[in-house]
């Protein structure tokens, strides 16, 4: 069955019935608003309440899904077949999924890859994630460009039983991503080393034997492969929780360190990850921040941040590097973002977004420091942004040399 079982009404249709369930319908996405889209039932049964936004990536479900910047989302997938490379052990970014459900327009067909070891719907019962199938996603996509990503749930009852009046209140009721810190939820509890390098065919993942900088990554929520990037860079990491001091930080003796992505409101993650960055910058070490730690570079030197309407996600955004005049199609991820007007004298805005002028990057013009919105690790999405790493790393050579 290919088509949508059901569609949910309108935006601003609260005041509309919501469509009937359909014969069949064994699960369902209900918005806070009432609307509610009927679909069939996939991955755990059981109800999972978030922010609703979405992906247009067309490749990488499972490193998307298992990216915990998603801690606290239902991530809607526009790219219809989902789920037809099936999983495997391998194409990962953190053991235990942070994301709460998906949502998907075709049904799970039968994986056909000679990589793959277990189907993506056992795959995502084994985590305890629901999602739906057989939605009109296009129809959801549309109401997040138009209305903002909305607060909802998706339930899966393999018996057919809903009580959508008390899942619209339990959406309802879900206080909504702004105010939320989550990288403490999915932070490293223990510091530990990490030597892992990039995956390539015919050898999977390397190792690091050789390192020639050391790096101590602050994990708000890391993505490994942002962590093998900088392994592939010749970096030796030391992977530290979110809640890491700075001391705790230059107690290691870094040559850089790394500020990581991460799920939540970065303003909500300031009070112990701010005067971390702030004591890091006054030792002069030079820094690199991707998305959540970008954001929040920009929080510790005295800029703010706001919630987006409907976020950036995908692997084919365009943006501008201010520096070199270069356009590069990266990797996104982010509901939040650093508002450039409310940045110091000293901070130098360097990357924008082609889609819609927002700030997608910044460099501190008198300490060795920059930071970027988007994904440079891809995982999935395009390579272009891959330099950074080594701009990164040139910073360290650079530094080291004038000590
Ligand atoms: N990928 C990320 O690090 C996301 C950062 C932040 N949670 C946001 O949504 O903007």
């Amino acid at each position: 069955m290919t088509t949508p079982s059901s569609t949910g009404a309108a935006p601003g249709a609260g005041t509309r019935p919501a469509p009937a369930q359909p014969a069949g319908a064994t699960a369902a996405l209900v918005l806070a608003d009432g609307a509610v889209f009927w679909g069939r039932g996939v991955g755990a049964a059981g109800m999972a309440v978030g922010e609703v936004c979405f992906n247009t990536s067309m490749t990488g479900y499972q490193e998307i899904i298992t990216d915990p910047s998603y801690a606290g989302q239902i991530i809607t997938f526009t790219f219809p077949h989902i789920g037809n490379t099936g999983t495997n052990d391998e194409d990962i970014e953190t053991v235990t999924p942070a994301a709460r459900a998906v949502v998907l327009r075709q049904d799970i067909t039968d994986p056909a890859n000679w990589r793959a070891s277990r189907p993506l719907d056992a795959w995502l019962k084994s985590h305890n994630l629901p999602g739906v199938c057989g939605v009109d996603t296009r129809q959801v996509t549309r109401r997040i460009r138009d209305g903002g990503a909305p607060n909802g749930l998706v339930v899966h009852a393999p018996d057919g039983r809903f009580d959508i009046p008390a899942l619209v209140r339990e959406a309802g009721a879900w206080p909504g991503l702004e105010g939320m810190d989550l990288a403490l939820e999915v932070s490293t509890r223990q510091t530990y080393g990490w030597d892992e390098s990039v995956w390539s065919l015919g050898h999977g993942y390397g190792r690091q034997a050789d390192p020639q900088y050391h790096v101590v990554a602050v994990d708000y929520g890391a993505k490994r492969n942002i962590l093998r990037c900088l392994a592939n860079a010749g970096c030796k990491v030391t992977v530290v929780p979110a809640t890491a001091t700075a001391e705790d930080i230059l107690r290691h003796k870094p040559d850089g360190v790394f500020l990581s992505n991460g799920p939540g409101d970065p303003a909500a993650t300031g009070e112990y990850a701010v005067p971390a960055i702030q004591g890091v910058l006054a030792s002069g070490v030079p820094l690199f921040g991707i998305c959540l730690g970008h954001q929040m570079l920009a929080l510790a030197v005295g800029g703010k941040t706001a919630k987006m309407a409907r976020g950036h996600r995908g692997a084919n955004q365009p943006v501008k590097d201010l520096t070199t005049g270069k356009v590069e199609i990266t990797s996104q991820n982010h509901g939040f973002v650093v508002m450039p007007e409310t940045l110091p004298k000293n901070v130098e805005v360097t990357h924008v977004s082609l889609f819609d002028g927002s700030n997608e990057g910044l460099r501190l013009t008198d300490k060795p420091a920059f930071s970027v919105q988007y994904h440079p690790e891809a995982s999935p999405g395009p390579t272009d942004s891959h330099y950074l790493f080594d701009r990164f790393v040139d910073m360290i050579a650079a530094h080291k040399k004038t000590k």
